[in-house]
């Protein structure tokens, strides 16, 4: 690896700014970051560094590893956010959950605006908050009705979990597993109505040819052996086994929720949807169908993949059972009872980027380089919105990471450190998708579990992350 991308910006004039890669050897953090700063920015006399939030960068000071953004100055004091979000502009409370993780302003401003919007009682930032374009992701946002803007275009995007039933630790062979994966982009030849009835769901003929399938953008289907049992009994209790293999399947309703946004906002950009209101129900029943659309649509890509793995040499018993441990939906909204200002009220939890912490055991991936945990929700649920993280978020935008994509060879972006494979012919999601692109799960891990709203139950080692095999256009989505 080439090292870890940071984005330094003028103190004086913060809209002055690059990223560079700070190399993974450099023992003095604070004069590199000067160094670059000179020659990029062309002053002489920067001096001093500051870390997003204020504090001083000192010689031979080590970085956090959730630390990216930089502030280099002349000797003038730091100029940037320093306090938490004030409350007094909102209508709205503003809570974020996170003292290690990186959080970037932009998605505070974005989680402001949120909390601004008539209706809204609470907006809450995740450890994974990161700026989304319009509205953060990452977030709980609890109002009186429904804003369909504010759950996105990928409703019912979520994660299953299944275990890979008789393919042992020992199978864990990154380049013959991932050799193994094909035809997952292609139409499924099997009947998309029979399917779809199995979750009581009539077919739509426009989204046959994407039932089955993974997409682009950063979902993925990862094979993953057990790193670390955190909790036994937890473990046990979610049929966790460090003896066996896993699967996660990570992807959503496809085009059918991008076509139920663009239908309620063909209007108005960001319509509120009272429960009295004529759209309210309309609404719920296409989001309904998009959240059961995208549940089979992982467990049909589960299957698929469990076909390429066993074929050869197994029973069809052993084809058509599908262990799913858990599927939990990230993108949705959900009518649920919160204490707001002490009282108990009914409310619309609206999830972008965020896990229900009311339905047990959930995924917290963290990128295909890194481990991705599962984790039990704990507590009353009120501070945190009943809500979890989604997974580490975002820390450095796409188009970031293209600037940075030269220092990287081909097969340092389809290997990881951790031993595994990445399966992915796209080479602009290739780059888009590093591990460095995203937050450290550890650090979002850590924040809930400090603030006592979830604890770890097992940690997953990705041995191959499956993207996009053939074709890799990016107009496939
Ligand atoms: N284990 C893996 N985790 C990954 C990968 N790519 C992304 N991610 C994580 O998933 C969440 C999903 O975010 P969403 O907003 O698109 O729903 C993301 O925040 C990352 O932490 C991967 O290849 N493997
Ligand atoms: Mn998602």
């Amino acid at each position: 690896m080439p090292g870890r991308p940071l984005t330094i910006s003028l103190n004086a004039n913060q809209s002055k700014k690059f990223v560079c890669l700070l190399p993974d050897d450099t023992t003095n953090c604070k004069a590199f970051i000067l160094k670059e700063a000179r020659n990029k920015f062309r002053i002489k006399g920067l001096s001093h560094v500051f870390v997003q939030g204020g504090a001083e960068l000192h010689d031979e000071e080590a970085i956090r590893y959730d630390n990216s953004s930089f502030f280099v100055s002349k000797g003038e004091a730091y100029v940037g956010r320093t306090a938490a979000p004030s409350n007094t502009n909102q209508r709205g409370e503003i809570r974020i959950i996170a003292d290690k993780s990186f959080i970037d302003d932009k998605a505070i401003s974005q989680l402001k605006a949120v909390a601004s919007l008539p209706g809204v009682h609470l907006a809450c930032g995740m450890p994974d908050l990161h700026p989304g374009d319009r509205f953060p992701v990452g977030c709980v946002i609890v109002a009186d009705g429904v804003y369909p803007a504010l759950i996105g275009s990928d409703i019912g995007c979520g994660i299953g979990l299944y275990e890979l039933s008789s393919l042992s630790r020992s199978a864990a062979n990154p380049s013959k597993l991932a050799g193994l994966l094909r035809g997952l982009d292609e139409p499924w030849d099997g009947s998309a109505s029979q399917w779809l009835s199995h979750y009581g769901l009539p077919s739509r003929p426009e989204l046959e040819t994407s039932l089955g399938s993974v997409g682009l953008g950063n979902h993925f289907a990862e094979i993953c052996t057990v790193e670390r049992i955190v909790d036994e009994g937890l473990a046990q209790k979610s049929r966790i086994k460090s003896s066996a293999m896993y699967l996660l399947v990570h992807t959503g309703s496809r085009g059918l929720g991008s076509s139920i946004l663009a239908n309620v906002t063909r209007a108005e950009s960001n319509p509120y949807f009272s429960e009295q209101s004529s759209s309210f129900n309309s609404y719920l029943d296409e989001h309904d169908y998009a959240i059961k659309w995208a549940v089979s649509n992982r467990d049909l890509v589960a299957r698929r993949i469990q076909h390429c793995l066993f074929a050869p040499g197994t029973t069809d018993s052993e084809l058509d059972k599908l262990d799913k441990i858990l599927d939990v939906t990230h993108n949705s909204v959900s009518r649920s009872v919160l204490l707001i200002g002490g009282e108990k009220k009914d409310v619309w939890i609206h999830r972008k980027g965020a896990a229900p912490a009311d339905r047990g055991a959930t995924p917290c991936p963290g990128s295909r380089g890194d481990f991705s945990w599962l984790l039990e929700p704990v507590g009353d649920g009120h501070e945190n919105a009943h809500s979890l993280a989604h997974g580490a978020g975002r820390r450095h935008p796409r188009q970031v990471l293209h600037t940075i994509a030269n220092k990287y060879t081909k097969s340092s972006l389809t290997t990881t450190t951790l031993g595994s494979e990445v399966v992915c012919t796209d080479s602009d999601l290739l780059v888009e998708e590093m591990p460095e692109a995203y937050k450290s799960i550890q650090c979002v891990v850590d924040d809930m579990t400090d603030k006592g709203i979830c604890r770890g139950i097992a940690v997953l080692r990705p041995v191959v992350s499956y993207k996009v095999r053939e074709g890799g256009q990016r107009n496939k989505k």
